[in-house]
């Protein structure tokens, strides 16, 4: 039987204020016998200009903790709001809309466009919006990510630990509310993932992005200001400040 730390439940802050509020999420999958419940009611309130990892055994429901915070899925029940926006109420064309601009994805695999350069993957999601591009915020975006040297160049003539970093000038190119990251040093060697850690890091301090990070990683989650651990589906613990050592710690009880 899996053994879960003591469940410390947030209370929800104010919508209003928070950069995501989650409000009794529910999750399932599928119907009848074959049902999977992913997300069993959680409540959380996530602080602008914070870093928070979300850890967890595998198939505790962080994946779909993300889609559903970041309205790249609905939940089956809850509340989700972003920035005070309550998402599961928008039409299918404001939640794309929303996912363009409001909020930024850096994922495991970077994602980019190979055809083109850095500055154009920057770009994109605003000329997918509809919008010009601003060049002088472009490359100050490209200069947060210490690529100002690199923007002309395409993916393949950029190290994995680079090309993670276009993806986040990419995804903060928008000015979003929220970053959300998926296994974001996964593909990168320890070093480059410290890195892109370090610079997530600076993201938040430095210029007050608010970044949502899932890891399997101790070491990465030891970079936010907070974790949050769920387990089959529900938020059952949150550490503050976390230690490498003091989040290894718990992920070996739940999963004992
Ligand atoms: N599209 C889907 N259809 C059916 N079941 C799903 C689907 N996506 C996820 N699940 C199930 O929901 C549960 C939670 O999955 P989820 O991917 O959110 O977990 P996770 O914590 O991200 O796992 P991992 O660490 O292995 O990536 C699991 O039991 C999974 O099998």
């Amino acid at each position: 039987m899996r053994k879960h730390a003591t469940a410390v439940i947030d209370a929800p802050a104010g919508a209003g204020t928070a950069a995501i509020a989650l409000r009794g999420v529910t999750k399932v999958y599928g119907r009848g016998d074959e049902a999977v419940h992913a997300l069993r009611g959680v409540d959380l309130a996530i602080r602008p200009g914070s870093f928070t990892a979300v850890m967890g055994p595998s198939g505790s429901g962080k994946s779909t903790f993300l889609h559903c915070a970041a309205g790249l899925d609905r939940p089956t029940g809850g509340q989700v709001f972003l920035a005070g926006t309550d998402i599961a109420g928008l039409s299918e064309t404001k939640l794309t809309e929303l996912r363009r601009t409001r909020v930024g994805f850096v994922f495991q695999a970077f994602n980019l466009v190979g055809s083109l350069t850095a500055e154009q993957n920057v770009t994109l999601p605003l000329r997918l919006a509809g919008t010009r591009p601003d060049k002088k915020w472009v490359r100050e975006v490209l200069g947060r990510v210490g690529l100002a040297q690199r923007a002309g160049h395409r993916p393949a003539q950029l190290s994995g630990g680079q090309q993670q970093r276009v993806a986040i000038a990419r995804a903060l190119v928008t000015r979003p509310d929220v970053l959300f990251a998926d296994e974001p040093t996964g593909a990168l060697d320890t070093k480059t993932g410290r890195e892109v850690l370090g610079l997530l890091r600076e993201v938040v301090d430095t210029f007050g992005h608010t970044v949502v990070m899932v890891t399997h990683d101790p070491v990465a989650a030891s970079y936010a200001d907070r974790v949050l651990f769920l387990a089959d589906g529900r938020l059952v613990d949150t550490l503050e400040n976390p230690s490498a050592e003091a989040v290894a710690d718990r992920m070996i009880h739940m999963e004992g």
